[in-house]
């Protein structure tokens, strides 16, 4: 398969990325206004550069559409012209907010009549170890087997959930976003740690093994439909130090602040979404 980067940053430099390193035999056809970005990512996973927007979407079976949401709709004039040939990619937008139907209107207003398979897909950035959660959904014109290859690029580097598109936004931040607040979160540990005397190395090992540990513990331990509060209360020793801990955190903000963290982003990926 044939796979088209438009726009080579950070996400889709991870996707890329975490798939060269999987058994999935994607050749790559890159652009990027920064042709030094397109170069660097080629190099890295043996894929080859192309002259123009119109030559990825010519050449290749699938296209991600790689740019920042308020970039999609410059990237989708360049893109509709080329969409006009009877055999047409597959459009993989991984844009916040950017709903199937907004694209649609724009490829309208630059002459695409019929709409072409148009798939929306929210992974993160852990895609380039692999390590994505990602939730895609379809407009309904996408066939069979374009469905089951845009699952399976998606699949091979995380896991992939099919899910209704009103479901987007809260995804976005659960999963699109979080991985940013979770390293925020073991960076702050770790400054507590070095105030506590470890050094910043020593600190961040250790709450990094924590918390990949206690999430590995919370996807086991749900298989048998234990839930967090119950994991809570196995480490908080009645009078010890972690309820201690716990209970400052929580009249600190902790539970609202995260909840807060969602409905800002959720907010957000609304508000870019026309
Ligand atoms: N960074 C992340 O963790 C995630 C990002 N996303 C989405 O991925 C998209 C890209 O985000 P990032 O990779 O973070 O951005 P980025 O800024 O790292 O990458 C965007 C790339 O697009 C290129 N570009 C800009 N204008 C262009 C044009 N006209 N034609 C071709 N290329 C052009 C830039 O040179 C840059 O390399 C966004 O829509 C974002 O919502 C989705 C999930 C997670
Ligand atoms: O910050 C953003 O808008 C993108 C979408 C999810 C993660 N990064």
């Amino acid at each position: 398969m044939r796979l088209g980067v438009i726009g080579t940053g950070a996400m889709s430099g991870a996707i890329a990325r975490g798939l060269t390193k999987t058994d999935n035999a994607a050749q790559f056809v890159l652009f990027d206004v920064n042709d030094a970005a397109a170069h660097t990512l080629a190099t890295d996973i043996g894929g080859e550069v192309a002259p123009d927007i119109e030559t990825v979407v010519k050449e290749c079976d699938l296209v991600i559409l790689g740019v920042k949401p308020h970039i999609q709709r410059l990237v989708l004039q360049e893109v509709a012209p080329a969409l006009t040939s009877s055999k047409r990619p597959g459009i993989i937008s991984i844009a916040a907010g950017r709903t199937l139907t907004a694209i649609f209107q724009d490829l309208a207003e630059f002459g695409v009549s019929e709409c072409p398979p148009l798939i929306r897909v929210m992974p993160n950035v852990n895609a380039q170890i692999g390590m994505s959660a990602s939730a895609i959904c379809f407009c309904p014109n996408v066939a069979d087997d374009m469905r089951a290859s845009a699952i399976s690029i998606f699949e091979a580097i995380g896991e992939c959930i099919e899910l209704p598109e009103a479901s987007f936004s809260v995804f976005s931040a659960l999963a699109g976003a979080s991985p940013a607040w979770f390293f925020q979160i073991l960076d702050s540990f770790a400054r507590a740690g070095v105030k506590h005397g470890l050094t910043k190395k020593q600190a961040l090992q250790a709450v990094t093994q924590s918390m990949l540990g206690s999430a590995r513990m919370v996807q086991i331990e749900s298989e048998k439909d234990t839930v967090p509060s119950e994991l809570i209360d196995r480490v908080c020793s009645p009078g010890g130090t972690t309820i201690a801990g716990l209970l400052a955190a929580q009249a600190a903000g902790l539970d609202s602040a995260l909840v807060q963290a969602v409905d800002a982003t959720v907010l957000r990926d609304q508000e870019l979404g026309g």
